[in-house]
């Protein structure tokens, strides 16, 4: 049967590696999938890995509608054996919806890979509606570890290494950002809730205790 999978993960757990060799697998067999994305950090139509691995892919707009994209596809005699959707917490959640007919009316497989929540921890509309509607939701193995060696859950959006918690939903933007530049940092849920990254955790370990001492 058929299958929407949704693979989920904080950012840089390895999903877009994982959507990439799904790809690499499948059409090394001769099978031709369908790879759609939306505002990947390489650029417009590209899904890439920060492994270097890079494909192209189709750029999904807000008004894409992704059934009747494949549809037409196929009915110009195009092919498509599977569907590959990155970046998914970007989708909107009729597109998801889509999605699922795309797997029940085409009978076609879905592997869909996104972060479930926001620099908030808030859940993206298109993650939700596949947490709603997924067959499967699969969490990457690979895992992504906090500063304090923790397995990271949550995703910090940082300026100049500070979490900040304020600001809009979508902002493109990486990991390991210099000083200054909007930037993301993974986190356990204990460090994301009391908002200490690497960078203030190592600033508050150098500075003198400024507690005060309680009388014996
Ligand atoms: N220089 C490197 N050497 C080995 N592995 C790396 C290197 N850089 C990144 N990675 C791996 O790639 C993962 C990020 O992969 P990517 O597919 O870009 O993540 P995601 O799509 O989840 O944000 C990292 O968690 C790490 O496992
Ligand atoms: C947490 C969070 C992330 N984003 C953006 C930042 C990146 O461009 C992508 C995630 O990509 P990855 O391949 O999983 O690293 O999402 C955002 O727009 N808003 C957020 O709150």
């Amino acid at each position: 049967m058929p299958e929407l999978v949704f693979f989920s993960g904080t950012m840089d757990c390895g999903k877009s590696t994982l959507a990439l060799q799904i790809e690499h697998n499948r059409s090394a067999r001769g099978l031709t999938g369908m790879i759609f994305t939306r505002n990947d950090r390489a650029g417009e139509g590209k899904l890439s890995s920060r492994l270097g691995l890079v494909t192209d892919a189709v750029e999904v707009e807000d008004d894409t509608d992704l059934y009747a994209y494949l549809v037409d596809h196929l009915s110009q005699g195009g092919r498509a054996d599977y569907v590959i959707a990155d970046e998914a917490q970007f989708l909107t959640p009729e597109q998801i919806d889509q999605l699922a007919r795309v797997v029940d009316d085409l009978e076609l497989d879905v592997y869909a890979f996104g972060i479930t929540t926001d620099f908030r921890s808030k859940l993206f509309p298109g993650s939700q509606r596949l947490v709603e509607l997924a067959d499967r939701v699969e969490v990457l193995q690979v895992e992504a570890l906090c500063w304090c060696g923790a397995r990271a859950t949550h995703n910090a959006r940082t300026i100049g290494g500070v979490m900040v918690v304020e600001g809009a939903q979508v902002v493109v933007g990486d990991v390991n950002q210099s000083a200054d530049e909007v930037g993301y940092e993974v986190l356990c849920r204990r460090h994301h809730r009391r908002r200490m990254t690497a960078a203030t955790a190592r600033a508050a370990a150098l500075s003198p205790d400024v507690l005060p001492v309680a009388p014996a």
